[in-house]
């Protein structure tokens, strides 16, 4: 009950502060690593900011990347009350899955009924290039299998009940609805940009995946791998609502085994040249936040269309 006490304490502070024509948001929009450019989409003079600092009981973010604002307003022409979270708080900053996955309750206890997550991730697959978007149609939550589980504990039964079922989580007539809606994108506007569907392994993180782990990854069936959005997904099935997540390719994981130190190929190679050959594909954030800025504009394109035939 904390949790639902402290998640309350926070959106009465909210609702005190927000004007009463701005209506209860239906749908929240979680915005990934350099994708708060979705704050774009918010009509001119509905917005209402808030720091996470001056939210009770709001974690912060550490991260570049991740703002830590709350963004309420209307979007699209039939003015739609939503709310953005601006940035998120990620376990691997240290805290424990009830703070991560807590902006998640309080949109909750707002009345939300629909969150649409979207986030940053490594690509397994090799169809996907960076840049692409991929609509999540299921996930392996590795932390969760191993105890780092955001529903593990006492249940919150205000919230829903101990053992929810995950066979339908990635709702299929919303993801039906962002297939249409990237069509129409793309008749107005075209790219090369592509929208996959699959599927996304949570790992705890900080560290990038090694070759190996990457491997194992996509031999388990993970599509793209990263080290958010897992936690919230849950906590949001878990209360009720219904899910649609968004990934973008930031870069290409590498999947091709360590370089070996018996190869003769590259006996003669100089260091720099190894140190060259060992950099390709390997991570990096500033690429990743540079990516989110490339398709920025596409992912607002496609959110705003989804949220207005919501
Ligand atoms: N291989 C790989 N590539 C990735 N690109 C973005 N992310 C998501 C993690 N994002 C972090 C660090 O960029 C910031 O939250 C990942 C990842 O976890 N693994």
């Amino acid at each position: 009950n904390d949790i639902f006490e402290r998640a309350t304490e926070t959106v009465d502070f909210l609702r005190n502060r927000l004007p009463t024509k701005l209506g209860k948001p239906k749908i929240a929009i979680v915005c990934g690593s350099g994708l708060s450019g979705l704050a774009a989409t918010i009509n001119e003079g509905s917005a209402e900011w808030f720091d996470y600092s001056d939210v009770p009981n709001f974690p912060q973010s550490t991260v570049a990347g991740h703002e830590g604002k709350l963004l309420f307003g209307t979007m699209g022409q039939r003015q739609i009350p939503v709310v953005l979270l601006v940035g998120r708080a990620h376990f691997y900053e240290g805290y424990n899955m009830d703070v991560v996955t807590f902006a998640t309750r309080v949109c909750k206890l707002l009345g939300v009924e629909k969150m649409i997550v979207t986030n940053a991730a490594g690509g397994l697959n090799s169809s996907y290039a960076v840049g692409d978007i991929v609509c999540l149609n299921d996930h392996i939550n590795l932390a969760g299998l191993a105890g780092w589980h955001p529903l593990r504990g006492p249940n919150p039964e205000d919230f829903g009940t101990r053992f929810p079922p995950l066979s339908d989580a990635y709702d299929l007539s919303l993801r039906q609805l962002a297939h249409r809606s990237w069509q129409d994108l793309r008749r107005q506007v075209p790219s090369r940009r592509k929208l996959h569907e699959g599927v996304y392994a949570f790992v705890s993180g900080p560290s990038y995946e090694t070759r190996a782990e990457c491997r194992l990854l996509r031999q388990m069936g993970a599509d793209l791998v990263g080290m958010s959005t897992v936690p919230e997904i849950i906590v949001a099935r878990h209360s009720g609502m219904q899910v649609l997540a968004f990934s973008l390719v930031t870069n290409n994981a590498v999947l091709e085994p360590v370089p070996r130190g018996d190869d003769p190929k590259l006996q003669g190679m100089s260091p720099e040249q190894l140190s060259e050959y060992l950099s390709r594909g390997k991570a990096n954030h500033a690429e990743v936040l540079e990516a989110g800025k490339q398709a920025a504009l596409d992912m607002q394109g496609l959110v705003l269309l989804i949220v207005s035939q919501l």
